[in-house]
């Protein structure tokens, strides 16, 4: 195997916001690491800091918002040669004209949110290959055809005459595909990208971005509430919680060997990874703390059944298990009493891993 190339690497980011109610604490110290080609999925309840998260990667702020700490280096080729930059510190100018769009793209829940009304499909297009790749105007036109047919979008030239609003939403998503790749970005970020569509669009939709990630080589963040989309599209796991990850791995660590009892309740409520449709679905009780509150000990001790009196005092740090698995939870500490994980989600996760060995481990 290659050696793997590091192309984004968050460190201890800490973003607050201001409210009437006090200070909103989104995300808490996380550490996040993206390599080349590779697909890497954030995972968690609503509300865990997860769009906060690549909003930031992005620049994209809001004037209530502090950014408390940390680096959020990205390396990228700028042509003359790989530079690595601080995106908390870079101006809003150089995030704008250098690396938005030409290195860091971005696919949302709502096509809308992407796309200009007033502006036709094509001048969408064809706006950042002009701009970025200094094409000319008929050749961003022709790349805008070749573009529009790479994600299944029939009669291009015809489309690109079109207005969104003239598009399904389907097909929205998927010209906002187009524009996230018109530049060949160095890295994608999905949040929640199939979520507002049509049940049977989600998973055209999904295949059309795994597709275009090998096609290409890019590398994605993945942002999905949906353990069963994450299972599919991601190299790599991120659960978080409470504005932490608290549990990294590989996808085959995180789903066949999770460590967190956050992780559990997560593999345990998940309705479509069990291959037996008798068993009761688990519920994580309570919910998520206010992130108003100064949160003392595991975030996630109060709804954690398995929670020692230490989860309520001190945070616990990331336990290794091995080189690409970390989990922070006092469970793992050698001190610990022995606690495994419920047999229910030990069954299901035997079915799991008998029905990834007859597809072949995909
Ligand atoms: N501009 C803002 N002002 C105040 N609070 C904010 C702002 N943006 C986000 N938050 C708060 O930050 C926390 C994390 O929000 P975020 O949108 O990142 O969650 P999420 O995990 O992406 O949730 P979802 O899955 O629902 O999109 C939430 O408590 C949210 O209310």
């Amino acid at each position: 195997m290659s050696e793997r190339k590091q192309i984004l690497k968050i460190r201890d980011l800490s973003v607050s916001f201001h409210t009437a109610n006090g200070l909103v604490r989104a995300v808490r110290g996380l550490n996040m690491d993206v390599y080349k080609g590779e697909t890497v999925a954030i995972v968690g309840e609503s509300g865990s800091g997860k769009s906060v998260t690549v909003k930031e990667v992005m620049g994209i702020h809001t004037p209530n918002e502090v950014i408390e700490g940390g680096s959020i280096a990205f390396t990228y080729d700028s042509g003359s040669g790989e530079k690595t930059v601080d995106l908390l510190t870079i101006s809003p100018h150089f995030m704008q004209n250098q690396l938005k769009g030409k290195h860091i793209a971005m696919v949302f829940q709502d096509p809308m949110t992407s796309l200009d009304p007033t502006m036709t499909i094509g001048k969408q297009l064809m706006e950042g290959m002009m701009l970025h790749l200094h094409l000319s105007r008929k050749e961003a036109a022709g790349r805008a055809v070749e573009l529009l047919q790479m994600v299944g979008i029939s009669d291009p030239e015809k489309r690109l005459k079109n207005y969104p609003h003239q598009l399904s939403g389907g097909m929205r998503q998927r010209v906002v595909i187009a524009i996230a790749l018109s530049c060949d970005p160095d890295l994608l970020i999905c949040d929640e990208p199939t979520t507002a569509l049509d049940v049977t669009i989600q998973a055209r939709i999904l295949q059309l971005i795994m597709d275009l990630q090998k096609k290409f080589n890019i590398s994605v963040i993945f942002i999905t509430h949906n353990l069963g989309v994450v299972a599919k599209v991601a190299d790599y796991v991120n659960v978080m919680y409470a504005g932490k990850i608290i549990e990294t791995g590989r996808t085959e660590d995180v789903f066949f060997d999770p460590r967190h009892p956050y992780t559990w309740g997560l593999l345990s409520s998940m309705p479509d990874l069990s291959g037996n449709k008798e068993d009761r679905l688990y519920t994580i009780q309570g919910n998520p703390p206010n992130l108003l509150n100064e949160i003392k000990g595991d975030a996630f001790a109060p709804r954690n059944p398995y929670a020692l009196e230490i989860d309520f005092e001190e945070e616990p740090p990331m336990f290794k298990i091995n080189s690409h698995h970390q989990a922070a939870t006092w469970l793992l500490d050698p001190r610990s009493p022995k606690v495994e994980m419920p047999d229910q989600l030990r069954r299901r996760i035997e079915i799991m891993k008998r029905e990834d060995a007859s597809n072949g481990g995909n």
